[in-house]
């Protein structure tokens, strides 16, 4: 018979062998619950189980699932529950929902390989509201779901515990609710804080130690991710279809949550009424993932060629685990931000968010290689710009997170963030689960760092690197470390001096690996607010795209309308003389609105003089620094911040003269002295000062290729002709 798990072990275990003791084996899974391997059937009188399932899309090492099996279940469901709160509160673009769908079909099809009656129950109400109903009909006696301490998340699933609390209460009967560790995590965040002092992890060298006295719980040593567990070979049933059936129940009072307000109703697209709420198990009352028509999104605004689903992940996995070379040596600061199909780092990261690839396996799979490559006497890439660093940078920020909760990812109350008086500074609520909270608007104090913001998002800032950069995040939905660096530092601190909430909010809406922790902390770091705060060192948006590539191939790519121009221009083609523009067939003139025809198209001029706004932004952070305000200071609370930094109280300040923001004090310093075509995060390595070889590259990286042109197809669209 076959037992329920795939052992991913070399001695496979013995069958009927209830294990006592976990044991470790090379590339892993200490086994912690028992496992039967009776007759793949359910368990008769086994308990009814409810899985739900959040951001661990897969079914390899899932914590979650083993728990759920070693229940022996008589049934077993496993759910998504469709959250009003992504749908219409959260900012998602169409394609992190394309990633998300593809994710959610693959792991359905997945869970119907173990057991043709399975799939993924997709329920289309909100998980407060919705589980405690589907207890209540389907007599379940075990809720099980994996834990995430991210604080939209730990707010929802305490009142899903109140909610089954009282529910067992009426019911007369016990229901379980089971949160196991997290699986989203090297570490469990609120370990890393509790090991850290209480406090939110702030360096690389407080996280490591904090991760040195976690004891991983599986015989691992201390410090160590506990190992990746067995997949499962089987599933039991879920009901039988007349009792899942909802439509039938009569107490089943589906709710169709409030659409309003709806942060993402600009993007849907489609001119139709969305249909994704309209039947609780959906249109053919068979718990089917939800499609993007229903949800009035345009298919073709999804426009990434990144894949979402375990297969796709496990594949790219593989594919780099199998190249010794490229895993033994990468270093971050050694990838090139302009490198692309394929691109120089693993692109695994919308992986990691929606827990289609576990993190634990593609730190386990790397530690194999790394062994491997020792035994073999080459050296190995230093922490922590190699890939376990980039892994507990990751870490990091999850636990600063888990000690902040929902005032990490604003400035407002925030007792990391340090106060800078950024133009365009969020609007704060009172709210029901806290003072000061985010109301999702902005303070236009500047009517010219609105239009600077606006530009910077929709790629027209006139600068090709920070432009290309731009439309890549918007139409692929992902960009490499350092080009979000570049266009992070330019947004904020070295450029516009926008806060970097507003870009916070950008990546939120259009990267398919958003992870608020990632996101936020990352902000945070570019922008000196905190884990930072070298603001001295900014980047080029001229010479820093141009060390990583003289000929321009990236910005060719994505900013298809310079792609005639010469290499000695293309990061500049303002500075090309008039008639070699004509020639190339794009005229450098405008703000990027009028996109010009085919024939010839139109380009804009920088927006800015880019030195001086560099000088006007070191001063600014200079003054700020001065203050030493913090986002928790009453100064900051109150709103006495503004009268401390000559702030408007309100509406637009403009220039007298020219509507421009207040105009740059000229600095002694030269511009060239403070301008590092770098930058540098001596702190991490993220960067150095050395000329950056392409040390880590992947095999067929066609990088320079003429291959490269993007076929950017109702992209940049030509205006008049
Ligand atoms: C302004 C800004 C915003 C960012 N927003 C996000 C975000 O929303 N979600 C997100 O996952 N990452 C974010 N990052 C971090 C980083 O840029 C991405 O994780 C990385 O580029 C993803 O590409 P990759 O998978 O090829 O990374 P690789 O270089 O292949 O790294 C492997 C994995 O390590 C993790 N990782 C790498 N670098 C970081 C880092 N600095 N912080 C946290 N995790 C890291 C990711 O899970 C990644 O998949 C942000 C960085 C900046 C500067």
């Amino acid at each position: 018979m076959p037992p329920k798990f795939k052992q991913n072990t070399s001695k496979a275990q013995p069958e009927a062998t209830p294990l006592k003791s976990p044991t470790r084996s090379k590339v892993g899974p200490p086994v912690k619950y028992s496992i039967q391997s009776n007759a793949p059937s359910n368990s008769s009188n086994g308990p009814r189980v409810l899985y739900w399932f959040r951001t661990d899309l897969r079914i390899h090492d899932s914590p979650a699932i083993h728990h759920a099996l070693s229940l022996e279940p008589s049934a077993f469901i496993p759910i998504w529950t469709w959250d009003p709160h992504y749908v219409y509160r959260a900012r998602v673009g169409p394609n992190r929902w394309k990633f998300l769908l593809e994710s959610q079909q693959v792991l359905s099809d997945r869970l119907k390989e173990l057991n043709p009656k399975q799939k993924l129950h997709v329920v289309r109400e909100g998980p407060t509201t919705v589980i405690p109903k589907l207890i209540r009909k389907w007599k379940i006696d075990v809720l099980v779901f994996e834990k995430d301490t991210d604080a939209y998340a730990k707010d929802r699933d305490k009142e899903v515990f109140e909610k089954v609390g009282a529910l067992s209460k009426e019911l007369g009967r016990e229901v379980k609710v089971v949160t196991t560790v997290m699986g989203r995590t090297l570490f469990d965040p609120d370990e890393l804080v509790k090991k850290n002092g209480g406090k939110p992890t702030m360096t690389m060298a407080q996280t490591v130690k904090a991760a040195e006295q976690i004891d991983p719980g599986d015989g691992g040593k201390k410090g160590e991710p506990r190992r990746c567990l067995p997949t499962p070979t089987w599933l039991p049933d879920p009901l039988d279809p007349t009792e899942m059936d909802l439509s039938s129940a009569a107490e089943f009072q589906h709710e169709v949550p409030d659409r309003k307000p709806d942060v993402n109703e600009g993007q849907r697209g489609l001119d139709k009424e969305e249909q994704h709420y309209e039947n609780v198990a959906g249109p053919n009352n068979d718990f089917a993932v939800v499609t993007l028509e229903e949800m009035a999104i345009d298919p073709k605004m999804a426009m990434t060629p990144h894949k979402g689903g375990e297969l796709e992940a496990l594949r790219l996995l593989k594919s780099y685990i199998d190249n010794e070379e490229y895993v033994g040596t990468f270093e971050k600061p050694k990838s090139s931000p302009a490198d692309f199909e394929p691109q120089s780092t693993t692109l695994l990261s919308p992986h990691h968010h929606f827990g289609t690839l576990s993190i634990r396996k593609f730190w386990w799979d790397v530690q194999e290689v790394f062994e491997k490559r020792k035994k073999a006497g080459k050296t190995n890439a230093p922490e922590p710009t190699n890939f376990p660093g980039q892994l507990l940078f990751r870490d990091m920020y999850f636990g600063a997170q888990a000690a902040l909760g929902w005032a990490f990812a604003q400035t407002q109350g925030n007792p990391i963030a340090r106060f800078i008086p950024w133009h365009l500074q969020s609007n704060y609520s009172d709210s029901p689960v806290g003072e000061h909270l985010l109301d999702g608007t902005y303070n236009v104090d500047d009517e010219k760092a609105e239009e600077y913001f606006r530009r910077w998002k929709e790629g027209r800032t006139g600068f090709p690197w920070i432009d290309a950069l731009m439309r890549q995040l918007k139409y692929e939905g992902w960009m490499h470390h350092l080009g979000r660096h570049s266009v992070a530092s330019f947004l904020t601190r070295g450029g516009c001096y926008v806060s970097w909430e507003r870009g916070a909010e950008v990546f939120e809406e259009w990267l398919i690996d958003h992870e608020t922790a990632c996101n936020v902390g990352n902000w945070m770091w570019l922008s000196c607010t905190a884990f930072f705060s070298q603001f001295t060192r900014v980047y080029s948006p001229i010479a820093f795209g141009k060390k990583w590539d003289p000929e321009g191939h990236f910005v060719r790519k994505y900013v298809p309308e310079l792609k005639n121009f010469d290499s000695k221009y293309i990061y500049e083609p303002n500075k090309a003389p008039i008639a070699d523009q004509k020639r190339w067939g794009c005229q450098i003139t405008g703000d990027g609105i009028d996109t010009g025809t085919e024939e010839m198209a139109k380009y804009p001029k920088p927006m800015f003089d880019f030195s001086e706004m560099r000088s006007f932004c070191l001063d600014k952070m200079k003054e700020a620094y001065g203050a030493h305000l913090y986002g928790d200071d009453p100064k900051v609370l109150s709103g006495e911040w503004k009268k401390i930094f000559e702030y408007p109280e309100g509406g637009v300040k403009k220039d007298e003269a020219a509507g421009t923001m207040s105009k740059p004090k000229k600095r002694t310093r030269s511009v060239e002295e403070h301008t590092d075509a770098y930058g540098t995060d001596a702190d991490v390595g993220y960067l150095t000062d050395e000329e950056p070889p392409h040390k880590a590259k992947r095999g067929n990286n066609t990088k320079g290729s003429k291959g490269g042109q993007l076929k950017l197809d109702g992209i940049v669209t030509r205006g008049k002709k």
